[in-house]
């Protein structure tokens, strides 16, 4: 009956119908979300071998969906009519074939919720694989190991195993099922006890003793689960597997089925118990002499793909405790996704990184007949799993679809072998690897430029040495004549790897992936694609793989756009931006795709740090109860060491000219930088092209738009003026909101201390408000858009009229300078009294006079109909005359101080900066 399966529709195909949107908002990819990537610690050695392998049962309660919790109910607690809706289901009149392993089959509960995931398959005729309950196979080796070391206590280790099939069956069965199925298991037990008792007597186990022995939990657990079963009503029958799977025995733990045989010996079988629904025993087999032997390591899984392929099943259905095939490890990539089709060679590229989930020798069987493969968790059934098959046909071809995953592979070296004398040699590529093979290194990637001048390759740290000293051995002679210049060791190197069988035929995979790198300022450091395209490898640093995996994923997922952020200066415009960070939070996230986190706050006393985001609604607290000594390196470095965020920026809300000497290191360490703080950009010149050129050479930004006019697009204009061609004429301007309101408040029986007093109050002076009334301030300004447009101008270069008096410039303090301020009413009273007689208002003004490449800053008069009479509050006018405005300048105007609009101001450079790193504009 089985050799005569029909051909179906492809089930991938109708399954690539039914297929979600590629890239799943937050809600609607459940199964991925809250892995908390602090509760993990994270194993560097290896990539997917942890994670692919993640069991429920490890996972924090209630962050990783309700999986764990699932664990804990019935599977039957699921909606059925909900898992069926979604689940990939196997289709048509073909064998079902289900592996259980021994997660699954772990206890009598469990046991029995197999059962019915069995009743409830539609198909007719359904096999089914298990393992041997959780832990029995180890439990199993360990009376083996104890028997064959004399140690006696294998009979009461074999005791507990009894007891545990014992309690299971009493658990599922009653009446005579459970009679027959305790009479054989005594009768095994005591075959075991005789067999272990002439092991321990021999102090030695043959490995065809060892695996008849250890076969036991298969065939118990396959007993138990057909009577469970059969109590239904259901007729159901075990297989014991030896009788039909045979396998010859390769070199290196592994075995070799032969189908032809096996194929054989199953047509006797079904001869013999023509049943629909049958337990298989997984992991054994025999040899084709009869002797028992096992499938080796992920047996079961084997033994499920060997007999799906010998019935040409519709479908192989691996249960176990995952969701699926994840996009990423998701305990470093908390957005990683759960796959929904893989290909087989997908798979297949998987698997080389440690995905478990499938060994390629369970793929190869199956996908001689393009039988699907579909990962499944029995502990959440609503979710529809991974479907491994031949790529479906009409799957999208957009960029983003061709990338299915990201792996990485820590703890490697790279060598890099180099010298004129390699080019056009032939035999140098096998002299190399040759010398690698002696010492019995693996070789993880080759990478070889054309120009044949140079060999680069990765093997495992723990290899490098031996691989080293002989590559120094065999290259003596040419090393020492110069033919090579050297054999290098990179130590602490790791593999990031896309992969994805569609790569192959998309351009701008590559680029996609290395701008996304190089956006992180990841640096890479070898390169390697076979012409499959299935893998594009990179390798790079191991301290920046997580960042790199991170930003990878991000990219070619559309996850958010993450950036690590860190305030400095929580004063009055770092509070309001907090604050502001905080109320807009949740909109960026789901409209923008932006995950802001703040990792640290830092005054000029205290700071305080996180890992995974401040909670921005407690940061005073914090600052206040959990804080530490402010520390700027220390903070810096927390931010830049962070593994779970690519993007870092650093914000500086203080006025400070030591933190802003700080902008190159961390430019140049790849950290952005954003800042209202204008003591950079009018520093000394030559520090300050330093800066620019730094970061016009590197994808690392530095934005300071509210440095002038606060939020007022001045900065973003004058670029935008001389990006597109226009020539800089004259800039002129109000750009102090402080002495703005003072002159457009100095008015009547007001006091100038009083409109001063009054400017510092609301939030737009300087800390210092001799900073504002010096005319230091605007002279800043002056020089940032001087700059800015191209003139090489030092602030001592630029003429300020200063409206502090004389004889409060020696003043200690701000607060005495306010206190004796007073005193001087009179003497501003007089002059703008003489304004106003003349019909005129007093003005501070800035002007860039870029035609004479001068700047000045003067106390001026304006008739009052002057469009710089007309201002209010603290206003600032910008003027841009060019040669495209020259009749009616361009100008910019609006409030030019005060902490909601400068914060808004600085807000806007983080989400510029964001959108240049990939977020939706
Ligand atoms: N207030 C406004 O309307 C505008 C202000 N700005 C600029 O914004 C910046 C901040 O201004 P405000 O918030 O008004 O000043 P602020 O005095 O209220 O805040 C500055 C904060 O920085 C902290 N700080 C100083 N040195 C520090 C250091 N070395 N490390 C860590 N923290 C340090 C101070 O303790 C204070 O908390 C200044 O550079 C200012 O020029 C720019 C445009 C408009
Ligand atoms: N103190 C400044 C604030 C903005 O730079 C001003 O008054 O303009
Ligand atoms: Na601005």
């Amino acid at each position: 009956m089985w050799s005569l399966a029909v051909a179906s529709p492809h089930p991938a195909a109708a399954f690539a119908a039914a297929r979600p949107r590629r890239r799943p908002r937050p809600a609607a990819a459940p199964s991925h979300r809250g892995v908390n990537p602090q509760r993990w610690r994270c194993e560097k050695t290896q990539a997917w071998s942890f994670w692919s392998s993640l069991r429920a049962s490890d996972l924090p309660g209630g962050l990783y969906g309700d999986v764990s919790k699932n664990m804990l109910k019935p599977a039957a607690a699921v909606s059925v009519e909900q898992a069926e809706a979604s689940a990939h289901l196997p289709k048509g009149d073909m064998w079902s074939v289900h592996k259980f392993g021994g997660t699954c089959m772990g206890t009598s509960q469990r046991i029995q919720n197999v059962a019915d995931i069995i009743l409830r398959d539609p198909s007719e005729r359904k096999l089914v694989v298990v393992s041997a309950m959780s832990k029995v196979t180890d439990m199993m080796y360990n009376l083996v190991n104890k028997a064959q070391s004399r140690d006696d206590s294998y009979i009461t280790a074999l005791d507990e195993v009894f007891e545990k099939h014992m309690a299971a069956a009493k658990d599922l069965l009653g009446g005579e099922d459970l009679a027959r199925f305790l009479s054989q298991l005594h009768a095994d037990v005591s075959n075991l006890k005789a067999m272990l008792r002439a092991i321990c007597i021999a102090g030695h186990a043959t490995e065809s003793f060892s695996d008849f022995v250890v076969g036991h939990g298969e065939i118990w657990s396959a007993q138990l689960l057909s009577f469970a079963i059969k109590k239904s009503g259901t007729p159901c029958s075990w297989m014991d597997t030896r009788e039909v799977l045979v396998v010859n025995p390769t070199g290196s733990n592994q075995v070799d089925p032969d189908y032809l045989e096996s194929e054989k010996r199953l047509e006797k079988w079904f001869a013999r118990q023509p049943a629909e629904t049958i337990i298989a025993t997984g992991f054994i087999a025999s040899t084709p002499e009869n002797i028992p032997t096992t499938l080796k390591r992920d047996g079961s899984d084997f033994s499920a793909a060997i007999i799906g392929s010998l019935v040409k099943a519709g479908q192989v259905t691996i249960w176990t405790d995952v969701d699926g095939v994840f996009s990423a490890d998701p305990r470093k990539v908390s957005e990683a996704v759960i796959l929904s089709t893989l290909s087989y060679q997908e798979a297949w590229e998987m698997s080389y990184f440690g995905a478990n989930v499938l060994h390629p020798r369970t793929i190869i069987p199956v996908m001689k007949y393009n039988i699907p493969i579909v990962i499944r968790n029995m502990f959440n059934i609503s979710a529809p799993g991974t479907m491994i098959c031949q790529q479906p046909a009409n799957e999208s071809g957009d960029l983003e679809a061709c990338v299915k995953a990201f792996a990485t592979i820590d703890k490697l070296s790279l060598v890099n072998v180099e010298g004129t004398g390699m080019a056009g040699v032939p035999g140098t590529a096998s002299a190399i690897f040759g010398a690698v093979k002696d010492v019995g290194a693996n070789v993880i990637m080759i990478s070889q430029a054309s120009s044949e001048h140079s060999v680069c390759f990765a093997v495992p740290e723990k290899e490098v040495a031996a691989v080293s000293a002989a590559l120094h051995v065999r290259f003596r002679e040419a090393l020492s004549a110069g033919r090579l210049s050297k054999v290098e060791v990179i130590h602490n190197c790791s593999i990031l790897a896309a992969v994805g069988l569609k790569m192959a035929s998309t351009p701008g995979v590559s680029a996609t992936l290395f701008d996304a790198l190089a956006k992180a300022n990841i640096n890479v450091r070898a390169i390697a694609q076979g012409c499959s395209e299935y893998n594009i490898t990179v390798v790079l640093k191991q301290e920046d793989c997580v960042r790199a995996l991170r930003a990878a994923h991000s990219r070619f997922f559309l996850s958010k756009t993450t950036l690590a952020v860190g305030i400095i200066g929580p004063g009055l415009i770092g509070r309001t931006l907090l604050n502001q960070l905080k109320d807009q939070a949740a909109v960026l996230k789901e409209n923008m795709n932006i995950d802001l986190r703040v990792m640290g706050i830092t005054g000029s006393r205290t700071m305080v740090l996180s890992d995974t985001g401040i909670d921005l609604a407690h940061w005073k607290e914090q600052l206040q109860t959990e804080a530490e000594p402010a520390n700027l390196d220390k903070f810096v470095d927390h931010l830049s060491e962070n593994q779970l965020f690519p993007n870092r920026v650093l914000v500086d809300c203080t006025a400070d000219t030591s933190v802003a000497s700080h902008y190159y290191d961390w430019l140049k360490k790849g950290i952005h930088v954003i800042t209202p703080n204008k003591k950079a950009n009018s520093g000394p010149l030559d520090k300050y092209l330093k800066l620019r050129t730094l970061q016009r050479a590197s994808y690392t930004h530095y934005f300071y738009e509210a440095t002038v006019g606060a939020g007022l697009p001045i900065i973003s204009t004058l670029r935008g003026l001389l990006e597109t061609g226009d020539k800089i004429l004259r800039i002129e301007g109000i750009f102090s909101g402080t002495l703005s309101y003072i002159f457009n408040n100095f008015e009547g029986t007001r006091t100038f201390s009083d409109v001063v007093s009054e400017a510092k109050e609301a939030g737009y002076t300087e800390p210092d408000p001799r900073d504002d009334l010096s005319g230091t301030d605007v002279a800043r300004k002056v020089i940032i858009l001087a700059r800015e447009s191209g003139l090489k101008l030092e602030l001592s270069d630029i003429p300020v009229r200063s409206l502090v008096p004389e004889a409060l410039r020696s003043c200690s303090t701000a607060d005495e300078y306010m206190q004796k301020l007073p005193s001087f009413d009179q003497d501003w009273a007089r002059e703008s009294k003489d304004a106003e007689a003349a019909g005129e208002v007093l003005r501070y003004v800035g002007v860039v006079d870029l035609v004479n490449k001068e700047g000045q800053v003067e106390l001026r008069r304006y008739k009052k109909d002057h469009p710089f009479a007309q201002l209010s509050g603290s206003d600032n006018i910008i003027a841009f005359t060019t040669s495209r405005y020259k009749e009616q300048p361009l100008i910019v105007r609006g409030p030019g101080a005060g902490a909601e609009v400068t914060a808004g101001g600085v807000f806007s450079d983080i989400l510029r900066l964001a959108s240049y790193l990939g977020a939706p504009s």
